[in-house]
């Protein structure tokens, strides 16, 4: 399936304010993942994987850093060139390899759909005829050709990712009713009272010409008439408009990091067998290899563990340090970060920097 005439919109602007101290020092598409990569290369290996020719970064903090992670890793890839918007000279400058570079200050973007706004020059220049909008705190494999050949089949303007969820957490996502014909007939963001089990995974495809269309519309409303927010306002204005809008459902696994709970559970989540993404699959951009798993600890491993060291059932990311005699159970241990001797760590984050001298219960 050629994936001619897409083009992705990555949005990795938001702060991560629900992420705590795991973002304290880096944005949250760069908080490293399953011992393996950061947030932000499950959705960019998506687009290099399915051959999407040209994806452009929509992003508003610490952007810097995110495009040297970016050109370090994706931008020698063959089949998909990166942009990254405004600032793409600046940012490019000195190789692009510096992070820390200061940016021009942006008008204040208040949600996704202002991001498709400031980057109109570049999202819908010539050239590409479908948009596929990812986001860059997103836990998944998947190939976007068969989605790209089901949306262009079916004349729809927007096609957009959904997926049965369990029912109590439908109030954190964007709601979703189906026909028959899998045609949207409404989208509810974090509905009070969902009547569907059905969630907006995020991901979608819109016809370039029927998006730009609406978007002009509703910022002619005004800075206050409206949310500025694809699942609020772009969405539900297609429908309400009659357009056509087409579910396609996503199939597998698939994960939203929005908070420390489901950074920690979801991670742990990946060691189950069979494993809900192969370890052999995982991007990997924090060493050179893909991670192991060791089924004696049940564990992600990007490091050895010493002899006189329990492991069991935990993400060990490359670059940290267990010390022989330190005890990690159902743990996620990040990059720079050591468990001494004598410590016991059990259902928690070990963070870079941190001086652990006591025993550690529980999320940070
Ligand atoms: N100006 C900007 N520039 C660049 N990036 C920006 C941005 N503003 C926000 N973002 C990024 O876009 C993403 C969307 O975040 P939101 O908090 O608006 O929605 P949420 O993730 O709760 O729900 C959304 O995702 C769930 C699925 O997880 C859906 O069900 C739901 O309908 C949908 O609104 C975040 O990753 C954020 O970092």
């Amino acid at each position: 399936m050629s994936l001619d005439g897409v083009r992705a919109g990555l949005l990795a602007g938001g702060l991560g304010e629900r992420m705590g101290p795991l973002t304290s020092r880096v944005c949250k598409p760069l908080v490293p993942y399953a011992a393996s990569c950061r947030l932000v290369d499950f959705s960019v290996a998506n687009a290099v994987r399915s051959g999407v020719p040209e994806l452009v970064l929509l992003s508003l903090h610490r952007e810097s850093d995110l495009v040297h992670h970016l050109l370090t890793h994706w931008d020698d890839r063959p089949g998909t060139r990166l942009h990254f918007g405004p600032h793409e000279e600046l940012l490019r400058a000195d190789g692009g390899r510096r992070p820390g570079t200061v940016l021009p200050p942006r008008p204040a973007e208040r949600g996704t759909a202002d991001a498709l706004l400031a980057n109109a020059e570049y999202l819908f220049a010539p050239g590409a005829n479908d948009l596929l909008v990812q986001h860059a705190d997103h836990v998944y494999l998947f190939d976007y050709g068969p989605m790209v050949a089901a949306h262009r089949a079916s004349g729809a303007d927007c096609t957009i990712g959904v997926q049965h969820i369990e029912p109590e957490y439908v109030r954190l996502f964007g709601m979703v009713e189906v026909d028959a014909d899998l045609r949207v007939r409404a989208l509810v963001e974090k509905p009070q009272h969902p009547t569907s089990d059905l969630v907006f995974t995020a991901f979608c495809l819109f016809r370039i010409d029927a998006l730009r269309a609406v978007l002009t519309e509703l910022a002619a409303r005004g800075a206050d008439g409206w949310q500025h927010d694809i699942s609020r306002d772009v969405l539900p204005e297609m429908i309400a408009q009659g357009r056509p809008v087409t579910a396609f459902p996503v199939e597998g696994y698939w994960a939203d990091i929005g908070t420390v709970d489901r950074y920690h559970r979801e991670q742990l989540g990946l060691l189950t067998r069979p494993h809900p993404i192969p370890p052999e699959s995982l991007p990997h951009t924090l060493s050179g290899s893909a991670p192991r798993f060791a089924p004696d600890t049940g564990s992600l491993l990007g490091v050895d563990v010493p002899a006189g060291a329990v492991v069991e059932e935990s993400v060990l990311h490359p670059g940290c340090r267990i010390a022989p005699g330190a005890k990690v159970l159902r743990s996620v241990v990040l990059p720079g970060a050591t468990v001494p001797a004598g410590v016991s760590v059990r259902d928690g984050i070990v963070l870079a920097g941190e001086e652990l001298t006591t025993d550690r219960f529980g999320l940070p």
